[in-house]
């Protein structure tokens, strides 16, 4: 048992399983160096308003956000961008394509964690090159003409990045979290909340009311100074289904009985379907044809004159299909290292079917 003599003044009782504390640059002076700029501003905010607009029912194109699962590489994340860009342009007047630019991985136990926590792959976890990496690959993209969507998991990396991002997601793993729908309340952009990993959909609902509330929570502010900050509410948020485990959510019963949720919360009745996860057991091949069903659900939808409730849909796509270890002696360029990816002519062909349906 620990005695009073063993505690040194310096050890006391704080900080007993810190190893260490490294400064970062702040916010303010990230976002200085790599500035988002009048004309960047402009174009984040009419894609922010497009989307908002498509979640609610204003603008009947589909929203795809389809990308990586994860960006490690950043030369590869452009040349997909480069290749995406036209097609956004192509699909416009059917399908407003924001490109998935994720830098933060949520792990179900351990594993790499991004390119912001940890930009070499290698446990040298270089935050701040990891930002800056990041948020100049997001000026980068946005320069090609896509718009970009993140997943939020740190809850104050979003004020290195947010500004240059026009969608965002609170995942499966943390949508039942108070600190990330508290975040999300105060996020300038839409934000989709997955449903829990074990598939309960009333998870994200329950999410997307408490962002739309006021919050007042820890925080910091754009300095780095610890910071009480006060959040007006996110009425853009909306619900992803993405399956669970008991198996897919992306059927006509299981997006009415979502709707039909949606509906006694006093919600917008729209969703967005994410094809891959548990929707394609993390297949992507699978992922494809998912997308393929939603496609014909939507037809036969329109056909009937009824609404069309599925607002949205996300893919997970790379250069290269499937995916490799982040710990491969030599990575495959353009290949995912964390969840399977339709490669690049997979993704075209399935981008061209929404944009039929
Ligand atoms: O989307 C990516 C993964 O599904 C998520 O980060 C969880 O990954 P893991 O189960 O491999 O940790
Ligand atoms: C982690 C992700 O998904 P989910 O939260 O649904 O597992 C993701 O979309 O990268």
């Amino acid at each position: 048992m620990t005695t009073i003599s063993d505690l040194t003044a310096a050890e006391s009782t704080s900080d007993r399983r810190i190893k260490s504390f490294r400064s970062i640059p702040s916010p303010d002076t990230i976002r200085t160096e790599l500035p988002l700029t009048s004309r960047r501003a402009l174009t984040v905010q009419r894609d922010r308003e497009e989307i908002a607009d498509i979640l609610a029912g204003r603008d009947d194109r589909l929203l795809v956000v389809v990308g990586p699962c994860s960006v490690h590489d950043p030369i590869a994340a452009i040349d997909y961008a480069r290749r995406l860009a036209p097609l956004a342009a192509d699909h416009a007047d059917r399908l407003k394509i924001v490109m998935r630019v994720y830098f933060e991985k949520p792990r179900t136990t351990v594993g790499w964690k991004g390119l912001i926590n940890d930009p070499g792959m290698d446990g040298s976890f270089d935050v701040e090159r990891g930002l800056r990496t990041a948020r100049s690959l997001l000026l980068d993209i946005i320069d090609l003409g896509l718009p970009v969507g993140c997943e939020f998991l740190e809850p104050t990396s979003p004020q290195y990045i947010a500004d240059a991002v026009a969608w965002g997601a609170i995942g499966a793993r943390t949508t039942e979290s108070q600190v990330h729908r508290q975040l999300a309340s105060g996020l300038s952009m839409p934000i989709g909340f997955k449903n829990g990993t074990d598939g309960n959909v009333q998870v994200a609902i329950d999410g997307v009311k408490a962002a739309a509330a006021q919050h007042v929570f820890f925080g910091v502010d754009d300095f780095g100074h610890g910071a009480v900050v006060e959040t007006a509410g996110n009425d853009e948020c909306h619900v992803i289904l993405r399956g669970g485990t008991a198996g897919p959510n992306h059927d006509a019963d299981s997006v009415a009985s979502a709707v039909a949720a949606l509906a006694k919360a006093g919600l917008p009745e729209r969703i967005m379907i994410d094809c891959s996860h548990a929707n394609s057991g993390k297949d992507h091949i699978r992922q494809a044809e998912v997308a393929e069903e939603i496609a014909t659900a939507i037809r036969a939808t329109r056909a009937s004159g009824t609404p069309v409730t599925i607002s949205g849909v996300m893919l997970e796509s790379f250069l290269e299909p499937g995916a490799q270890s982040p710990d491969a002696e030599s990575l495959t360029y353009g290949q995912s290292v964390t969840d399977k990816c339709m490669g690049w002519e997979a993704s075209a062909a399935v981008l061209a079917t929404l944009a039929r349906a």
